[in-house]
Formats: structure tokens, C-alpha cells, sequence
């Protein structure tokens, strides 16, 4: 890749863009980066496949259903996926108040299940949730996603798959080395953007332990709070393989579509350019841990 800047999965483009994922591939083909499409998708996987040749992961949640998840792993595979990334932070889905109060429903239509492209002909849903009111993500996420999701899960989806598998949703340095002993092709440190458990550490904060506890087994991958290409250096830093971003992806898809997802990553590449260069480093592999101080640091100091 020519860059470290990957792009998170988010789900539900449409309610950004009309084009939806196929937007966001397009942008990522033209970029030469990664794009981890979501599970939650509003566009089928086979048609962000053939939409245009960017490299595709496919990022997975375990439902009750394995079944319906294991078709989804085998669709990716038999178009040309290269990797799956499972979501491990994301049991049950966090209490989100803000879709709690705006009745968060998966627009442009109603329903949550129709706009989850990909299952359809898989399940059928109890969507008469209107008297309820409150979130239908939330109610829809406590019918689907399997709450025992554990380590034994990761040797399922190994028995389903010969892709590499990493595991996203790590912060600690034990579950890294858990990560690593299960088979893990890779692990991403995510605090699923803040979404899942407040008082979760922020990511660049712990990154460091987990690198140091991975030891170069794999690599490790970091998001949250990427804005900036400094952003993108600091992580490297500290010993992230590359970064993936989500939020600024869905703000340029909602600005200008493929054309404002293509913009928001050329802009965060030139900005690490521009960093690197400002700090002396020619290439990624330059970047060292010296060209970053974090607050244990200053703390060690004074010892
Ligand atoms: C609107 C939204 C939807 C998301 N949907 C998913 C998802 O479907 N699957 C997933 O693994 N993570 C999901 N995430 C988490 C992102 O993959 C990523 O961890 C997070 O957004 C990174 O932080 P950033 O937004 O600050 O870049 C979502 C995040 C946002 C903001």
C-alpha cells in the first residue's frame, strides 16, 4: 500500500451518500487503500465488489444466527475479500442515548432489517418495534448479535475461513496476547469510536501496550480520533502498523459523496507528507518512537 490510511467500517452509507459503500469503495480504489466494508452495510457486498477494484476486508459481528454470519464470511470469500476484521468489542450493542432520543431508524426508510442490504432472503425481523419507540438499532441488535460472543468464536470463524482474520476492539495487552495466541492475523486497537462503553481508554493511550505485548507477532492496527495526518504519524509512533479512520470518511461521503471521501483521504495523506517531511522522515519507516513524547514519558522523566 502507498500509504497507512485504511478506512474503518462504518455502516449505513446510504444515509450519508445515495450511493452508499459503492461510493466509499470507489474513493478507496482511487486512493490505492483498504476499505473494511461494515456488516451493517446498506449496499449488497457483491455489488461493492464488482463496483471497482479497491482491496476489500470484510469486517464481521457474530449473531445468534452463525449460520447467517457464516454466509456472509463465505460471500466476501468468494468475491475476492482479502481479509475478514471481527468486531470483538460489540456483544451487545452500547446504550446510545443520542439514537435512543432521536428514535434512530436507519433511514431513509423506517426500518433498520431492510437497510442491512446483505440480509436479505437470510432473516426476517420482529420490526414492529413503532410502539416502543426509543432506538431500532438497539432492538435490533438485542434480536441478532450473540451476547456469549468469546475466544472459542474465533476458532469458529477459523474453521469457516482461510482468510486471515484480525481482531478489532482490542485495548488491553492481555487480550493482544490472547489475540495473538488464537490465531489472530492482525489486531486493531478500536474502542469502536467511543460507541460501545463509556469510560473505555482512548485508543492511543494503550496502543503501546499492546504493541509491546504483541512483539511483532502481527501487526497492529489503531482508530479513533484520526483527524489529522499528525494523528497518522503519532500512531505510527508508537507502533501501529497503519490507522483506519471512520468518522471522517462518512463526513466527506455526506459533503460530496465518493468525490468527499476521495478528498478527506488524499487530504489526510498530503497531511502526512507533510508531517513526515517536518520531522525528518522520508518514508513510514523512519518514524520512530522518538519522534514522540506521551505523558508516561514526562512522568518517567521526573523519576
Ligand atoms: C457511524 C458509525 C458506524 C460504525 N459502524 C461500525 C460497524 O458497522 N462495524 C464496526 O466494526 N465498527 C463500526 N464503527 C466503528 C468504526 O469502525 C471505528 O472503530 C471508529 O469509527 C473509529 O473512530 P473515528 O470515527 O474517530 O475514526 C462505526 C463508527 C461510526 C462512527
Amino acid at each position: 500500500m502507498p500509504s497507512p490510511i485504511i478506512v474503518a467500517p462504518t455502516g449505513q452509507h446510504k444515509l450519508a451518500t445515495p450511493e452508499g459503500e459503492v461510493a466509499t469503495a470507489r474513493a478507496a480504489a482511487a486512493c490505492n487503500t483498504i476499505m473494511v466494508l461494515s456488516f451493517s452495510s446498506s449496499c449488497r457486498i457483491e455489488e461493492v465488489a464488482s463496483s471497482c477494484d479497491a482491496i476489500r476486508f470484510y469486517q464481521l459481528y457474530v449473531y445468534k444466527r452463525r449460520d447467517v454470519s457464516a454466509t456472509l464470511v463465505r460471500r466476501a470469500e468468494s468475491l475476492g475479500f482479502k481479509a475478514i476484521v471481527l468486531t470483538v468489542d460489540t456483544p451487545v450493542l452500547g446504550r446510545r442515548e443520542a439514537d435512543i432520543r432521536n428514535k434512530y431508524a436507519g433511514s431513509p426508510r423506517r426500518m433498520i432489517a431492510p437497510r442491512l442490504a446483505n440480509l436479505e432472503g437470510l432473516m426476517s425481523f420482529d420490526d414492529d418495534i413503532d410502539a416502543e419507540g426509543g432506538s431500532k438499532l438497539e432492538h435490533f441488535a438485542s434480536q441478532t448479535l450473540d451476547p456469549s460472543l468469546s475466544w472459542k468464536d474465533v476458532e469458529w470463524l477459523k474453521s469457516i475461513t482461510t482468510l486471515p482474520i484480525l481482531l478489532k476492539g482490542i485495548v488491553t495487552a492481555e487480550d493482544a496476547r490472547k489475540a495473538v495466541e488464537a490465531g489472530a492475523a492482525g489486531v486493531i486497537v478500536s474502542n469502536h469510536g467511543a460507541r460501545q462503553l463509556d469510560y473505555a481508554p482512548p485508543t492511543i493511550s494503550v496502543l503501546e501496550e499492546v504493541v509491546k505485548a504483541v512483539g511483532g507477532a502481527v501487526p497492529v492496527l489503531v482508530d479513533g480520533g484520526v483527524r489529522r495526518g499528525s494523528d497518522v504519524l503519532k500512531a505510527l509512533a508508537l507502533g501501529a502498523r497503519a490507522v483506519m479512520v471512520g468518522r471522517p470518511v462518512f463526513y466527506g461521503l455526506a459533503a460530496r459523496g465518493e468525490a468527499g471521501a476521495r478528498h478527506v483521504i488524499e487530504m489526510l495523506n498530503k497531511e502526512l507528507e507533510l508531517a513526515m517531511a517536518l520531522c525528518g522522515c522520508p518514508s513510514v519507516g523512519d518514524i520512530t518512537r522518538a519522534h514522540v513524547q506521551t505523558q508516561g514519558d514526562r512522568i518517567r522523566a521526573l523519576l
